[in-house]
This record gives structure tokens, C-alpha cells and sequence, in this order.
């Protein structure tokens, strides 16, 4: 495909998510609709869609509309490159322009330049404080490709050099002693015998920083309350030799934890909710909590656009029940650990306080955000311990 034709698929792709398809499904049927497609234009499509939805505002704004045209007008006159090489409607490229699309917008500006919603704006800004323009302008760029090195299985040294054999350059990342930075050949790691044997696994290093913080201890029962797809299920599992259950409201989130779990060589019991309460109670108890994902809004761009005040609301009512059930699955003397891939106040510290005032007998054992501007995705953690005779 042409570069012109690559962006013309995406101004198709475009045009079916901004109707509500969720992005992975509008390029899945792209990309069955396009068996002419080799691999490096259907990664090439993939960037583009994603790199319009990171900045759908600012790039509407620019491009004099909200559809899929729109969107790559307004990157193309961001990236201060001529339209008209990419509207020409040659080599199956976009239309030239109307004349209406000529017509050059006046530029974005305050929470539209930074593609943060209206409405969100007065809390990410206050959450953030005088990183908040920093942050909104990291989530507009494209998120780092992060490896967690299973320290059961090897070391990290070892695991770089193993990548660097299979064509994989990587860096340790600051922000965890498990985390490396891969710096080219990203796309390949899946294929590498590496990955498949479990030395190493995808997750972002903020993420890995989370789990490094919990008190974990050999011979400990632990539950992973909102397991998902099990990346911190596995990553706490590295670091002590636990017993250690899974749950999920959803069991379907869990369906390739035991595919992971197996090769990373870990034993995981699966819980459903009605075992909960006889199960318990564990050691430690580790909630990371569903939330409006604005730490990974890089990876995830949609969310961004989809997030409503009312969503937001919910989550919110969903939080605080996770934690109050969570925290009743903890044994006295007993850890709870309540996460968010989030940046926002009302998710993290409002409601870790909110619960320290609900319940008696707990007391906050330690605190920490990690942020987007500072090279991992955004999270938060807070370290909660319950009192031996706690109620
Ligand atoms: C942020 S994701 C978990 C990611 C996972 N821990 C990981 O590291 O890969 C949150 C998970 O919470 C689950 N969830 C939502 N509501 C829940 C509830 N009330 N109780 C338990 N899990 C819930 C969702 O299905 C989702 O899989």
C-alpha cells in the first residue's frame, strides 16, 4: 500500500469508531476486508488510528471536523506536512480537499490543545497540579513498550541478552528493578523464544512498581481481587513463593491467565465469587480496581473520548465496594493493597481516605503515584494493614 492508502484506511477505520465500533474490532474488520494488506501496512494502519484518537481533539479541531478525514487533515497540518500530497486521490489515497476543508480552523487552544475532554479538565488539572499540562501533552504521544524480566526464571542481564539474540534492544527502566525499556524491535518480541518461555512478559514498569511495594512473603495467602488478565497476579508471584488465588467479577477476563500463569510456571487457584467468603481470609489482599484508565490512555485513547461524568460516578460507587469487600477478605495484621491505573484524585487518595474514615482498625502503611510524564503509564497504589484485633 501506498503511504496515501494507509491513511485512507485509517480515515475508514476512523469513521467506524467515531460511530461507537470499539477500535480493535474496526481494525479486525478492516483487516479482513483488506487480505491485500501485508503486515507492515496493517501495523502502519494500527499507528495512525491510535495516534488520531490520542489527539481526536485537538486533531478535529485542525482538520475542520470530527470524522475520520478530519482527523488525518488535522495531523497531517500539525505535522506541518501538505495536505494535498496525501489528498490528491491518487494511489488509492484520500479525495482532495473540498474547498470547505481548505479553509484552515483557527488553532485549538487550553484543554482542547491538550485533547482532554471539557468537562474533565478542572479535576485532572487539580489532581494533577502543575504537572497537569505535562502530563495531558505525554498521554497525546505514543506509550513505551515495557518488559517485566521473571526473576524466577532469570536475571535481567540475562534476559537482555537473550532479547538482544533474538534482535531485541532493551534498557533497564528506573522506575523497577524488573522493568526493562525496549528500544527497537518491539513488534517481534511475541515471536522470540524469550517471551514464549516466560523470561520475560509484557507490563508496563509503573505497573511492575506496584507490586514491588507490597510486603510479599514466602508462604503467604494471597488474593489478586480483580485479577483480569493476571499481570499483577504473575508479576507478585516472581517475587515470593505464594498461594495464590485469582478472582475477577467477570471470570471471562481471566480466560489466558492459566496460559500465562503456565508459562511463566506459577500455580493460580481460580475463585469465583460465590467461594469467596469461605476461601478467605488471606494475607494479603491486592484490589486494582477498575477505573476511568487515565494512566494508560496512551494505550487505550478511547477511553479518553468514552469517559462520561456519569461513568466516572459509577466507578467511583464501584471502588468503594471493592475496597469494603476486599477489605473484609483480610485476615487481622493482614495487607490490603488497592491500585488504580489512574491519575485522578476522586480515584486514588479520595478513596483510600474515604474507606481509613468508613472502617475502624486499619492505617495507611505506605502511598505512591507514578505519572505519565515521567515515562511509565500513570498509577497509584496505597499499602493498607489491618490491626490484629482489627473489626
Ligand atoms: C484494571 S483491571 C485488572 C487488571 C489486572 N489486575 C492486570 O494487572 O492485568 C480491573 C478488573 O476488575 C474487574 N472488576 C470489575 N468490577 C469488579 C468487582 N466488583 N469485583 C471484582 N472485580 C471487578 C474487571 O472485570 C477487570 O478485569
Amino acid at each position: 500500500m501506498t503511504p496515501a492508502a494507509r491513511l485512507q484506511a485509517a480515515v475508514e477505520v476512523l469513521d467506524q469508531i467515531l460511530e461507537g465500533e470499539p477500535a480493535e474490532k474496526a481494525l479486525t474488520s478492516w483487516g479482513r476486508r483488506s487480505r491485500f494488506a501485508g503486515s507492515k501496512d496493517r501495523a502502519a494502519v494500527r499507528d495512525h488510528v491510535f495516534s488520531a484518537l490520542r489527539c481526536q481533539r485537538s486533531h478535529a479541531a485542525l482538520g475542520g471536523a470530527r470524522s475520520g478525514r478530519g482527523l488525518v487533515l488535522g495531523a497531517l497540518r500539525e505535522a506541518g506536512q501538505d495536505p494535498d500530497d496525501v489528498f490528491s486521490g491518487q494511489g488509492y489515497g484520500p479525495a482532495p480537499l473540498t474547498e470547505a476543508e481548505c479553509q484552515l480552523p483557527s488553532p485549538p487552544a487550553g484543554a482542547e490543545a491538550l485533547d482532554i475532554p471539557d468537562w474533565l479538565w478542572p479535576e485532572f488539572s487539580s489532581s494533577l497540579g502543575d504537572q497537569a499540562e505535562a502530563a495531558a501533552l505525554a498521554l497525546r504521544g505514543r506509550a513505551p513498550v515495557h518488559l517485566r524480566v521473571n526473576i524466577a526464571r532469570g536475571t535481567l542481564a540475562q534476559a537482555q541478552t537473550a532479547l538482544a539474540a533474538e534482535g531485541i534492544a532493551t534498557r533497564p527502566h528506573p522506575a523497577a528493578a524488573t522493568a526493562l525499556e525496549v528500544t527497537e524491535g518491539a513488534r517481534k518480541l511475541r515471536n522470540t523464544k524469550v517471551y514464549q518461555d516466560g523470561l520475560v512478559e509484557l507490563q508496563d514498569a509503573a505497573s511492575q512498581a506496584v507490586t514491588a511495594l507490597l510486603p510479599l512473603q514466602n508462604g503467604m495467602k494471597v488474593l489478586d481481587y480483580c485479577a483480569g488478565g493476571g499481570g499483577k497476579a504473575l508479576a507478585m508471584a516472581a517475587q515470593a513463593k505464594l498461594r495464590l488465588f485469582v478472582h475477577d467479577a467477570d471470570p471471562r477476563r481471566m480466560k489466558d491467565l492459566p496460559e500465562r500463569a503456565a508459562r511463566a510456571g506459577v500455580q493460580v487457584q481460580q475463585l469465583l465469587t460465590a467461594d469467596l467468603d469461605r476461601s478467605g481470609p488471606f494475607d494479603l489482599v491486592l484490589c486494582d480496581a477498575p477505573c476511568s484508565g487515565s494512566g494508560s490512555w496512551r494505550r487505550a485513547p478511547e477511553g479518553k473520548w468514552r469517559l462520561t461524568p456519569e461513568n466516572l460516578q459509577s466507578l467511583h460507587q464501584v471502588q468503594a465496594d471493592i475496597l469494603r469487600k476486599a477489605g473484609s477478605l483480610t485476615a487481622p495484621g493482614g495487607t490490603l493493597a488497592y491500585a488504580t491505573c489512574s491519575m485522578l484524585n476522586s480515584e486514588n487518595t479520595e478513596q483510600v481516605q474515604k474507606f481509613l474514615q468508613e472502617n475502624r482498625g486499619w492505617s495507611l502503611a505506605a502511598q505512591q503515584s507514578w505519572q505519565v510524564q515521567n515515562g511509565t503509564d500513570g498509577f497509584f497504589v496505597a499499602v493498607l494493614t489491618r490491626a490484629k484485633g482489627g473489626c
